[in-house]
């Protein structure tokens, strides 16, 4: 596991720059945001969801769905179907499993990083009628007092921010108490001062 995990860490500091280096983003830029460029002290924790077989699975719950508080999920998952992501113009699409791959997540805190350029996924997982099914998410995001906020770079100049600054700490409390609402409730606030 401990293997598993300083992979995984390797892993998504690389998608991290993918991701950022995509949108233009420089080292120059993270660091000026007070966040070390080769994300020192993120902070991770591992997620083995269990789904056993369900004879009647439209009536069973699964995973409710929802977005991760993260700034990356990496999920494996076996070779049973069962993750859904929500795309806007088709609704419930399933993630098919593919042998020797694995999904990556953007997570809430890389779409407040990117002022909602890269946009979190909503998903859900749900149960199988003939096999069980296991995943294993690696759930990887900031240092708990990191402050995270709207890249400059990547802020329109004639427009604020979309997002204001906060700790992932912060944002957990806030997801707690408007869960998937959490992204369009802090929208535009100036201060996370004022956010509950
Ligand atoms: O089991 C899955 O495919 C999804 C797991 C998941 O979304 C999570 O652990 O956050
Ligand atoms: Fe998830």
């Amino acid at each position: 596991m401990k293997e598993y995990e300083e992979h995984m860490q390797k892993l998504a500091a690389k998608l991290m720059w993918l991701a950022l280096g995509s949108l233009g983003v420089e080292e120059k830029d993270i660091e000026g945001a007070g966040i070390s460029s080769d994300f020192r002290g993120a902070q991770a924790a591992i997620q083995l969801n269990h789904y056993p077989i369900c004879p009647e699975p439209d009536r069973a719950m699964g995973l409710a769905a929802h977005t991760d508080s993260t700034l990356m999920t990496i999920l494996y998952q076996n070779n049973t179907a069962g993750l859904l992501v929500f795309r806007d113009d088709v609704g419930w699409i399933t993630v098919p499993p593919v042998p020797g791959s694995l999904v990556v997540n953007v997570g809430d805190l890389l779409h407040i990083l990117t002022n909602g350029i890269f946009q979190s996924v909503l998903h859900r997982a749900r149960v199988n009628y003939l096999r069980s099914r296991f995943s294993m998410a690696y759930l990887w995001g900031p240092p708990s007092e990191q402050m995270i906020s709207p890249l400059p770079k990547l802020i329109d100049p004639l427009q604020s921010p979309l997002y204001p600054s906060l700790t992932w700490k912060q944002y957990l409390v806030t997801k707690a108490t408007h869960f998937n609402q959490s992204l369009s409730y802090i929208r535009n606030y100036p201060s996370s001062d004022q956010i509950s």
